[in-house]
């Protein structure tokens, strides 16, 4: 039987799996009521009843983590989910579909925390209603937004052939504004959100976008709390360019100070702030130049009251918006729209499909082609119009303020694109996040201990020759002023075994490019704290552009390096590697007689590979395959072998 509501869940680490939500929740409210549309955790919430509801459809959109790991928003629910004291048939009949996001360059990790949910769902007794949904990132035309259609038309949708179909009533919009004053608001020397009148309200806007597990450091020393909190205050010691001035990539090297860090006399592990290899989380904000840019793309009644003083409030009453998660429902409640726009809403984004057949319903029909630039925005986010959104949206990186210059009737006169429309559409900004390069130790001998990141500006040309940047690489490389102020949270990486204690044992460190962010957080803490005998195997283009951080590596530290573009065929990390096993077994020996650790970094098609060497020497010593993926498996469990990988 067919349920009559449908419950939709998701885990996600950068939000492409709450995009996934928000499109199959719009498609699927044609046929059921959609009663939720929220991260696993903040819907159950530590109660596993409230996965065990009858006639209910629960959806799940998983995305996988670390490696093979689940997210930030699913830890909890899944610890929980784990405990072998749950009966057998907690979750008898429990009706399922899950669709599970991921990158294939993972290889067996494809998907993992996704199959490992659903299996998990099974033992318990749900039933899988349909086969399960994959979302590559690697999918032409749109990466894993591109597969769920898919999915969705041809499997889960067909569920529901049978079904009446039904237009869901359109949401009111849920913001009721109020201009404070007609006075306007003058900006001062300090940003918005530092001004007495606003910081309250900013701040449990940022408090909600936090990430759900982040270091806090209230009693004078670090905890790890696993809720959203404030955002630490940072601010910027020094912004250096790592590269020369002549070479492609714009990759930096800043240093923060962090006033609340606490300071403690005696030195230990856990008295530190931050442990090596640790992430910082930061929260960018939109130039100036780029919120002058979109406030010129509205109707001229938006941009009138952009500096006057105003109230926000959400009204609860009209809440289908955000039940299926459309709207955001926290934005700060006392602002200005300038405001807003610099520190919350995140215009820079590319509007998802869903976005664009939301907007078609502004365009002004007195314009002279309004008519047909409404049409044309529902064609985009339409299933079938999925290539020309790619071509249009994706390839071209045109944001929210490229999209509304493009369909002019949006602000033409009679637009009905209001601000309360705004806050309906767009998301909020997200903080992104970084691999700290500092050693915690090193820094606690320093008068004042920092964090350090190493950061590459994201920055290039479209097919068409229009120009991008990334939102926060380009907010980080800009604050050359020292003292700009900067919003983060810390929280654990991957590496957190990092062997500081115990026995001695060396450790090997393999990255590229601004994988050295955490490997140089390691090695450092490492000598900080006297270890020898470590290895540094890195990769980058050229030895005289790009090797970050050549002066300052020392001379106790083995270095083996592969620069892909210093002669006539490429070399890279994995080749350099594969050399020294055969020519001195520097793999083997150091796993297997030196039981040394292994800490690889970059991109994931580099990690891949250089796991793959790693076994191939071990199994050439070893001689069976099958033990060594255990062995592997087993030094990963104990934190002896760990990648970070991103991009
Ligand atoms: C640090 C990191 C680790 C990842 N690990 C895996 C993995 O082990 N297996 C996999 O299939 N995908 C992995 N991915 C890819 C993500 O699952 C993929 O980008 C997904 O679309 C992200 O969805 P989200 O935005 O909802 O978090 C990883 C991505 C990152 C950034």
């Amino acid at each position: 039987m067919i349920p009559s509501s449908c419950i939709i869940l998701f885990s996600t680490q950068s939000g492409r799996a709450r995009a996934c939500a928000r499109r199959a929740a719009r498609l699927l409210q044609e046929y059921v009521t959609v009663l939720h549309n929220r991260s696993v955790d903040e819907y159950v919430k530590g109660d596993l009843q409230r996965l065990t509801l009858k006639d209910t459809l629960f959806l799940f959109f998983i995305s996988t983590t670390g490696e093979g790991e689940h997210t930030d928003t699913i830890r909890q629910t899944w610890s929980l989910l784990l405990q072998t004291s749950l009966p057998s048939q907690f979750l008898q009949k429990i009706p399922f579909a899950i669709f599970n996001l991921g990158d294939r360059a993972y290889g067996p990790l494809f998907c993992a925390a996704g199959r490992k949910w659903a299996v998990r769902m099974l033992q318990l007794g749900a039933e899988l209603v349909c086969e399960p949904g994959y979302g590559d990132d690697g999918t032409p035309n749109g990466g894993v937004l591109a597969d769920l259609d898919v999915w969705l038309e041809q499997v889960l949708l067909q569920q529901f052939a049978t079904c009446p179909k039904h237009r869901p009533e359109r949401g009111h919009n849920p913001y009721r504004l109020s201009l404070l004053s007609s006075l306007t608001y003058e900006p001062l020397d300090e940003e918005e959100w530092q001004l007495e009148t606003f910081q309250e309200s900013y701040q449990s806007f940022f408090h909600s976008v936090s990430p759900m597990m982040s270091y806090s450091y209230d009693n004078g020393e670090r905890k790890l709390v696993h809720e959203q909190t404030r955002p630490l205050v940072a601010v910027v010691e020094s912004n250096q360019r790592l590269t020369t001035e002549d070479w492609e990539q714009d990759t930096r090297h800043i240093r923060f100070q962090v006033p609340s860090f606490p300071k403690t006399k005696e030195w230990s592990l856990s008295a530190l702030p931050y442990q090596a290899g640790d992430i910082a989380c930061i929260l960018p904000s939109n130039s100036a130049k780029e919120v002058d840019r979109f406030l010129r793309v509205l109707p001229k009644a938006i941009q009138d009251v952009a500096d006057v003083e105003l109230q926000i409030a959400w009204d609860a009453t009209h809440s289908m918006v955000a039940t299926i998660g459309i709207s955001y429902p926290h934005w700060p409640t006392h602002c200005t729209l300038r405001g807003w726009l610099t520190y919350c809403a995140d215009i820079h984004a590319i509007p998802e499909r869903e976005d664009l057949r939301a907007l078609s319903f502004y365009c002004s029909l007195k314009h002279p082609l309004g008519a047909e630039q409404r049409d044309k925005l529902l064609s985009l986010s339409e299933t079938r119009g999925s290539a020309l959104y790619a071509d249009f949206c994706l390839r071209e990186k045109r944001s929210w303020a490229d999209v509304i210059y493009d369909f002019d009737s949006l602000r033409a006169q009679g637009s009905l694109l209001t601000l309360e429309a705004l806050l309906a559409l767009l998301s909020p900004i997200r903080p992104r996040e970084f691999s700290i390069a500092s050693s915690p130790t090193e820094e606690w001998n320093k008068e004042e201990s920092a964090i350090e990141l190493c950061v590459a500006r994201v920055q290039g040309t479209t097919p068409l020759g229009r120009n991008f940047y990334g939102l926060c690489s380009d907010y980080l490389a800009t604050l050359s002023r020292h003292g700009s102020i900067v919003r983060l949270w810390i929280r654990p990486g991957s590496f957190h075994q990092l062997p500081l204690s115990g026995r001695p044992r060396p450790v090997l460190c393999i990255g590229a490019g601004t994988g050295i962010a955490p490997l140089r957080g390691l090695l450092r803490e490492r000598r900080a704290l006297g270890f020898q005998n470590d290895i540094l195997v890195f990769g980058c283009r050229k030895e005289s552009c790009d090797f970050y951080y050549k002066k300052e590596w020392w001379p106790g530290l083995q270095q083996l390096t592969a620069f892909s573009r210093d002669q006539w065929h490429k070399v890279y990390v994995q080749q350099v590697l594969q050399k020294a096993e055969r020519e001195h077994q520097l793999l083997s020996q150091h796993v297997l007689h030196q039981d040394g650790a292994i800490y690889v970094a970059g991109s994931p098609r580099m990690a891949k590979a250089v796991k793959e060497v790693l076994a191939e020497s071990l199994v050439a010593i070893l001689g069976d395959e099958k033990h060594v993926q255990l062995f592997l498996a087993q030094r990963q469990a104990t934190g002896l072998l760990s990648v970070e990988a991103w991009g």
